[in-house]
């Protein structure tokens, strides 16, 4: 049996700014190696969700263990990545990748070899020198993602990471993400609002539904990797998720006072 990795249990979240639940008993187990999609409306707590298992954001009640450890702050087991790859532009790509090691107590020797092996996993290997205002956006988000792996997290959690890229530039990076998740069997969790990348990548879909943010539907994708979008397979996944998602945030039906 594959060993769970993420642990959450009856997780509650109000701000504190406010008096209203964003999410609301929110159980869920993932297991090692699992990719794990969410979607769901704006505002049904997604972020908050990933932000609350990478310990950036405390709970209200309920807890989230990582490898069985409860989560109270950021760790290096579990790294975000964001849709602002958050480069800095002042450092090549090499010295980029290498930022992420700065704090760490690896030898220079074995920091050197995290980074090439990073940007090889993104096929960037010919661009260690190049400055981040010579790549495209989708080239940037490849050097945000090698200094992810450099870490060598456990978990990648992932907020919307390519919605700001061109459609092929979303398809090739989502297929360098499969290929990391089989290669590293790493764990990824990712926030989209696009139904065809959760079906593209996801063994499972998790929907929320809002007010307050919970778990309404969970959906295990079973098509073979190596997935086709055109199939008809992937089209059933499609409209199933479609519907589900809709019925997710129908508004109450309204009642009528004669
Ligand atoms: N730091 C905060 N303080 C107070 N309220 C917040 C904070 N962050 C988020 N919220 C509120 O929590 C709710 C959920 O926000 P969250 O960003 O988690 O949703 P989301 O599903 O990721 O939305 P989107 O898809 O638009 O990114 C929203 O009503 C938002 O206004």
């Amino acid at each position: 049996m594959t060993q769970s990795i993420i642990d959450v249990q009856a997780l509650h979240k109000t701000y504190p700014s406010s008096n209203k639940a964003v999410l609301e008993n929110v159980s869920l187990t993932i297991k090692r190696g699992e990719i794990v999609a969410f979607l769901g409306k704006s505002g049904c707590g997604k972020t908050t969700l990933l932000n609350m298992i990478g310990g950036f954001e405390p709970a209200s009640s309920g807890d989230i263990l990582l490898d069985g450890e409860r989560v109270t702050k950021p760790s290096q087991k579990s790294i975000m990545l964001m849709q602002s790859y958050g480069l800095l532009p002042w450092r090549t790509v090499y010295h980029n990748v290498l930022f992420a090691l700065e704090n760490s107590t690896l030898s220079k020797a074995e920091k050197h070899t995290r980074v090439l092996k990073g940007l090889a996993l993104v096929g960037l290997s010919d661009r260690l020198n190049a400055m981040p205002s010579e790549l495209s956006g989708g080239m940037q988000q490849r050097v945000a993602i090698a200094r992810a792996l450099a870490i060598e997290p456990e978990i990648i959690l992932m907020d919307e990471p390519f919605a700001a890229l061109d459609t092929f530039t979303r398809y090739f990076l989502q297929d360098e993400i499969t290929k990391i998740n089989k290669e590293q069997h790493m764990t990824i969790l990712l926030v989209t609002h696009d139904i065809d990348e959760a079906i593209y990548l996801a063994d499972r879909v998790i929907i929320l539904a809002p007010n307050p943010g919970r778990i309404y539907k969970e959906v295990t994708i079973q098509l073979p990797r190596e997935r086709d979008r055109a199939s008809r397979d992937f089209q059933h996944y499609r409209e199933l998720i479609f519907n589900e998602f809709h019925l997710s945030h129908e508004p109450p039906a309204i009642e009528y006072n004669i």
